[in-house]
């Protein structure tokens, strides 16, 4: 049985983790091994529905620490039934942001401690952490022009928060990268995507 691998894309809005999630799925199953390409929030029906719960305009909204539970719980049905499953089966699982995008959301953006939200990943999903995180990082005037071009219909409720949120985000995101250099590969995504692919696939080499 082949060994399972478990790859995190992590970073702001439109830096390209679900373009570069699918490029990676591909080049994975052209290997012949098997991928489960899944998302955060969502993932399993419960997830999925969280997400609707989370992410929906309508409302008044959640408080930060609600929130954080709302993607820990999320989170822990996703690992429960979904990721931990696949890695026993030997397969790869690809999934568009996990844990670290609550630290630098509900962390970084929102301002709740790293432990807590460490402490809502150890009750809900064991601490389960990916074996490689690929951050992605873009210049913010690169991604707006992308996201103005893919949300004619407008973002969801945390896409849409103020620009000073997203740039917390996106500093906290590379203050994690910057302390566990062995967990994480940072990449470069202004480039073309087939560039920045490539990239990935670099980064992955030693496992391939
Ligand atoms: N390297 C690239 N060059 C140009 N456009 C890109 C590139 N990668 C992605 N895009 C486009 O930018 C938009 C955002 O990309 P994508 O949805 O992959 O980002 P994301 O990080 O998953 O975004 P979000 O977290 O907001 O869902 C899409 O319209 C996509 O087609
Ligand atoms: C997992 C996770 C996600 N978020 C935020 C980040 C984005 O604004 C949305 C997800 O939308 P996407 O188009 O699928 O990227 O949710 C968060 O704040 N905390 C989390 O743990």
């Amino acid at each position: 049985m082949t060994i399972g691998r478990f790859i995190a894309l992590e970073g702001g809005e439109g830096v390209g983790k679900s373009t570069q999630s699918r490029l990676l799925a591909q080049a994975l199953r052209e290997r012949g091994l098997e991928v489960v390409m899944t998302r955060e929030p969502g993932g399993t029906a419960g997830a999925e529905a969280i997400r609707a719960l989370v992410l929906g305009t309508d409302g008044e909204g959640w408080g930060a620490r609600a929130e954080a539970l709302l993607f820990a719980a999320a989170r822990a049905d996703h690992v429960e039934r979904l990721i931990r499953p696949a890695l026993a089966r030997g397969a790869w699982v690809v999934c568009d942001r996990f844990l670290d995008s609550s630290r630098a959301y509900q962390g970084g953006g929102s301002g709740l401690s790293d432990a807590d939200i460490r402490q809502l990943h150890a009750i809900g999903s064991e601490g389960l952490l990916p074996d490689l995180t690929l951050l992605f990082e873009v210049a913010p005037e690169i991604t707006a022009a992308r996201l103005a071009a893919r949300d004619v219909d407008g973002s969801d409720r945390i896409g849409g928060r103020p620009a000073d949120y997203h740039a917390r985000v996106a500093a906290a995101f590379a203050a994690y990268a910057q302390a566990e250099p062995e967990r994480f590969a940072r990449i470069q995504g202004g480039g073309a995507a087939e560039e920045v692919h490539h990239t990935v696939m670099a980064a992955l080499a030693p496992w391939l």
